[in-house]
């Protein structure tokens, strides 16, 4: 996947690329993640100005994938109101620069690197405003995963210092069923009320918020990722994937950090047979050696407070070097349930590039005939969406 656009230019541009020929799309469901990355409590004015939809103008032909790259072009209806600003080409105007960089954002080190004279060549492309066309690319992504039986889902684990209660079974998919209706995302009434309540009180003291979101995929195959070379681990591209998401600062699997701190004999995932190869506990995560063991994946990604604060941080001028407060931009306070949806999307891209290395095939049915051989060969039927 490669993605183009600012924040407030015309809109965001994803070019995907190697995905088999003969895949329906459902435009409904590209659409839908668009909305969900969009939702959240915490975020601020720029969602009320827009509506995300993906136009798709290449790669696909009839609803189907043709087996090229394909094109989808989002708009920023902001456009219009930033057109002087963020024209392509000349204006006729006299258009103010940005001279005070914000803690916490490329700003800064972007104006060094890119000879800038002004922040807004920076910040417009730092902007997660990128995400809205990740998602776009994730969406087609995890339509394929669903013909193989693959599906992912999200949910909020901790908004600042409040945290969902520790489970005592493991998700399924059913469980995520109404997430999405959540204001945080979160599965757990009551922690989402918290939630909720935390958020605004941080906000009415012009705080911004982190927290951490779980990203699960059910339905996969043991042995995508590889152990044999440092690139092909499955964890390792998972885990930088994660981590390109704005703001993302840390990723675990399983039971992640805290296995440092655990015996050997409780840290493990004990192997039985009732027919085919069973785990009664998931403390991996649904990875070993560097590759998927068929159990639910579970990755859990943190995330940094919003970085642009209401009432700013220190900073200083680039121009006069004079000290200053940062620029003071319109911003989301907590932005932790979007995140968790382009969590899904990041998985959803890095899954399926592994599904197609490790199957290959022209078309939608070579694949799934090869997935199938494959599963025959491990005797592997159970467990799909477990
Ligand atoms: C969906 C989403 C929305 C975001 N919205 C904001 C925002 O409104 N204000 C802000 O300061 N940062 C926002 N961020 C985070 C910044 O883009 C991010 O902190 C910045 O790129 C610097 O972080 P980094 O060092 O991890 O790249 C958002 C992140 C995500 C994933
Ligand atoms: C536009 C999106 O997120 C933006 C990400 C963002 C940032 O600094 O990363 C800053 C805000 O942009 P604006 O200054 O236009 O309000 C967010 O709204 C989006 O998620 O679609």
């Amino acid at each position: 996947m490669t993605t183009a656009g600012e924040s407030h230019g015309p809109g965001l541009t994803c070019i995907l690329e190697g995905l088999p020929a003969g895949l329906q799309l459902d435009r409904e469901a590209l659409d839908r993640d668009l909305a969900r990355r969009q939702l959240g409590h915490g975020r601020g004015g720029r969602m009320k100005i827009e509506t995300d939809r993906a136009d798709v103008t290449a790669g696909v032909r009839h609803g189907r994938t043709l087996g090229g790259p394909i094109a989808m072009q989002v708009p920023n209806r902001d456009y219009a109101n930033w057109e002087e600003r963020m024209n392509p080409w000349p204006v006729d105007a006299d258009v103010p620069e940005v001279h005070l960089p914000r803690p916490g954002h490329a700003d800064l080190v972007g104006t060094q690197k890119y000879n800038a004279s002004d922040v807004r060549d920076i910040l417009e492309r730092a902007s997660a405003r990128e995400t809205a066309a990740r998602v776009a690319g994730g969406a087609v992504a995890r339509q394929f995963l669903r013909e193989l039986g693959v599906e992912i889902r999200s949910h909020v684990v901790s908004i600042g210092d409040v945290f969902v209660p520790a489970r005592t079974a493991q998700l399924t998919v059913d469980d995520f069923d109404g997430v999405d209706d959540d204001p945080v995302r979160c599965l757990d009434r009551d922690t989402s009320r918290a939630m909720v309540q935390f958020i605004n009180q941080q906000r009415k003291a012009n705080e911004s918020i982190g927290g951490t979101f779980e990203v699960l995929a059910f339905g996969l195959v043991p042995g995508l990722g590889s152990h044999v070379a440092w690139e092909e681990r499955i964890d390792g591209q998972l885990a930088g994937a994660l981590v390109s998401i704005h703001a993302i600062k840390g990723v675990e699997f399983g039971d992640g950090f805290a296995l440092g701190a655990t015996p050997g004999s409780g840290a493990h995932d004990e192997i039985f047979w009732d027919g085919s190869f069973v785990r009664e506990t998931n403390h991996a995560g649904g990875i070993e050696g560097g590759m998927t063991t068929g159990d639910p994946l579970i990755a859990r990604a943190a995330m940094k407070p919003l970085p642009t604060l209401t009432k700013p941080l220190r900073s200083v001028d680039i121009d006069t070097h004079e000290p200053a407060e940062a620029l003071r931009e319109r911003t989301d306070s907590c932005t932790v349930p979007a995140a968790g949806v382009v969590g899904e999307a990041m998985v959803a891209l890095v899954l399926a590039s592994a599904y197609r290395t490790k199957f290959g095939g022209d078309h939608i049915d070579d694949v799934r005939d090869a997935v199938d051989r494959y599963r025959e060969r491990i005797g592997w039927h159970a467990h799909s969406s477990s």
